[in-house]
C-alpha cells in the first residue's frame, strides 16, 4: 500500500518555518521534500527532489550502511525511533562533517512511512585540508568527533584523555565552539605550572590586600569564563587541597575570592583533560573520586596518531599550510613513507615539529627524506624512534583500565627513549615534541632517572 501522502503540504509548510536545513525522505531513501534553509545553505541551486539522500549526500549508489558507513535511516526503521550520527557530506563548499538527526513519521496504521532529517554542519573540524582547526577522517577520529557532537550542546563537564599532543586543547575548543556558549570566552588553564596558593588566586581571583602583593582586586579566571567555557589542562595536576575548592564550585555553583566572604555565583562549563591516569591517582590518594565524578560526566578519549589509520596525509597538508603559510610546500612520496613509518610517541604536536624543521630545511617547494630529523630518516640505525609496537598497547593486559594503559604505554615509551638518546635533554625534549619542562615532570612522575634508571 503506498503511504499515506495527504498530510504532506501541512508537514512541508511546517519544515520550512525551521531555521535549520531539513529534508523529508521516504522509506526508499528518495528526498520527497527540502524546506527553504536547507535550499538555501546545502542545495545551491541543484534539485533533490526525486534523487536519494546517499547519492545527493555521499555521491554513493548504494545506501550507507552497504558502503561501509552507519545510516540513521537504516538504524531509525531499526530502532523505531530517532537517531543521531555525524556523516561527512559532499556540499558545494566540498567535503564537510554533519551532524545529523533523524526522525520516523508513522502513517495512520501506526507504520514509520517517512523520515525527518535535520542536518547541522559542524564547523570546528574538517574532513580535507585546512589551515586551522581540528582535521581527520579516520574511523577513531570520526568516533572521538561523534562524541564531541553529541556532548557539545549540553552543559554536561567533559574529561578528555589522550596522551600528549594528541589535540587535547583543540578538541576543547571544538566542544566550546559547538556548543551555545560558543559566543562567550573560552580560558584555558594550564594546572601543571600552578602551585597552591597561585591556583586559587589565579582560579578565583583575589580581593586587595588578600596576601602581601595583592596591590589590587583581581578577578579570577571562572569570573573571565563567564558565559563560556573553562577548560583545565593537567587536571591531574591540581593540588588535593585545590580540589576540594574545586569540587565545592562544582557542587555549588559559587565559589570566594581569596580574601573575600561574599559568594558569588560561576557561568561555566566544565572542560578538564589530562594524560595521567586518574583512576590509578584515586586509588593512590593522589586525585578524589568526588571530583573525578564531577569532571567526568561524559569521557572522551582523544587518539593518538598511530591509532588514526590513513590521516596522516591529511594531517601533513594542513599541518604544512600552518607552519608555512607562504609557501606551497608538499612531500615526497618517499618521505611519506618515511613518516608513514614513525611511530609519534609526541604525536600530533611531534608531527607538527617535523614539518616545521624539513620547511626549514627545505629550500624548495618538495620536503625529501634528507629534509627529516635523524630519528625518522634512518629508524633502524637510529634506535630513537620509540618502538611502540613493543609497549603494552591500550586495551592490552591489565585490569586497570584504559587510563593505566595508557599510562604504562606512555613510561615504556619514555624510557626507552631517554635510554637509546645520546644528547642534550632539551635535544630529547625537541625529538618527543614536549617543552624540557614537560619532559622534566614526566620523568619526575614516571620515577625515571635521566639516565634511563628505572624499572622496565
Ligand atoms: N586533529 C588535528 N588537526 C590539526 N591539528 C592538530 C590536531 N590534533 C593536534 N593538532 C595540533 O597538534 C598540536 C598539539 O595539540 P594540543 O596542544 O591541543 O595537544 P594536547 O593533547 O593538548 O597536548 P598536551 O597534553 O601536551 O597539553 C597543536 O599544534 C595542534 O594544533
Amino acid at each position: 500500500m503506498p503511504p499515506d501522502s495527504s498530510f504532506l503540504p501541512e508537514l512541508i509548510s511546517f519544515l520550512d518555518t525551521l531555521p535549520e536545513p531539513h529534508i523529508l525522505c521516504d522509506r526508499a531513501y528518495r528526498i520527497v521534500a527540502a524546506n527553504a534553509a536547507y535550499r538555501r545553505s546545502c542545495a545551491h541551486g541543484r534539485e533533490v527532489v526525486g534523487r536519494t539522500c546517499y547519492d545527493v549526500s555521499h555521491r554513493y549508489s548504494v545506501p550507507c550502511d552497504r558502503a561501509g558507513e552507519s545510516c540513521p535511516l537504516a538504524r531509525s526503521l531499526q530502532s523505531g525511533q530517532r537517531e543521531r550520527v555525524l556523516h561527512l557530506h559532499h556540499t558545494p563548499r566540498g567535503e564537510e562533517y554533519v551532524s545529523i538527526e533523524l526522525s520516523p513519521v508513522r502513517n495512520a496504521q501506526g507504520e514509520i512511512a517517512w523520515f525527518i532529517e535535520k542536518m547541522e554542519p559542524m564547523q570546528v573540524a574538517r574532513g580535507v585540508s585546512d589551515h586551522r582547526g581540528l582535521v581527520g577522517r579516520s574511523p577513531a577520529f570520526q568516533r572521538m568527533l561523534e562524541l564531541v557532537a553529541r556532548v557539545a550542546p549540553s552543559e554536561a563537564s567533559v574529561l578528555l584523555q589522550g596522551e600528549s599532543g594528541t589535540g587535547k586543547e583543540l578538541v576543547a575548543s571544538a566542544v566550546h565552539e559547538a556548543s551555545r556558549r560558543a559566543e562567550g570566552p573560552f580560558v584555558a588553564v594550564d594546572c601543571s605550572g600552578l602551585p597552591e596558593t597561585l591556583f586559587e588566586s589565579e582560579v578565583f581571583g583575589h580581593e586587595r590586600g588578600a596576601f602581601t602583593g595583592a596591590v589590587a582586586r583581581k578577578p579570577g579566571l571562572v569570573e573571565a569564563a563567564g558565559g563560556g567555557t573553562l577548560f583545565l589542562d593537567e587536571v591531574g595536576d591540581i593540588p588535593l587541597g585545590m580540589q576540594v575548592k574545586l569540587l565545592r564550585l562544582l557542587e555549588t555553583g559559587t565559589y570566594r575570592r581569596v580574601g573575600s566572604t561574599e559568594l558569588r555565583r560561576a557561568d561555566i562549563r566544565l572542560v578538564s583533560a589530562t594524560h595521567r591516569p586518574l583512576k590509578r591517582m584515586i586509588a593512590d590518594g593522589a586525585f578524589r573520586q568526588d571530583l573525578y565524578f564531577r569532571i567526568n560526566t561524559f569521557p572522551i578519549i582523544v587518539p593518538a596518531l598511530r591509532d588514526r589509520d590513513g590521516d596522516l596525509p591529511l594531517l601533513v597538508d594542513s599541518l604544512l599550510e600552518r607552519v608555512a603559510p607562504n609557501r606551497r610546500l608538499g612531500l615526497s612520496p618517499s618521505a611519506m613513507r618515511l613518516l608513514a613509518a614513525h611511530a609519534f610517541p609526541g604525536n600530533v604536536r611531534e608531527l607538527r615539529n617535523v614539518l616545521e624543521r624539513a620547511s626549514l630545511m627545505c629550500d624548495g617547494d618538495m620536503i625529501g627524506p634528507e629534509h627529516l630529523p635523524e630519528d625518522v630518516s634512518q629508524p633502524e640505525t637510529d634506535g630513537g624512534a620509540l618502538p611502540w609496537a613493543e609497549a603494552p598497547q591500550p586495551g592490552q593486559g591489565d585490569a586497570g583500565g584504559t587510563s593505566l594503559d595508557l599510562e604504562e604505554v606512555q613510561r615504556q615509551a619514555l624510557l626507552r627513549a631517554v635510554r637509546s638518546h645520546r644528547g642534550s635533554r632539551s635535544a630529547l625534549a625537541r625529538k618527543l615534541g614536549i617543552s624540557e619542562r614537560t619532559l622534566y615532570r614526566r620523568l619526575k612522575a614516571f620515577g625515571i632517572a635521566e639516565d634511563g634508571a628505572g624499572s622496565a
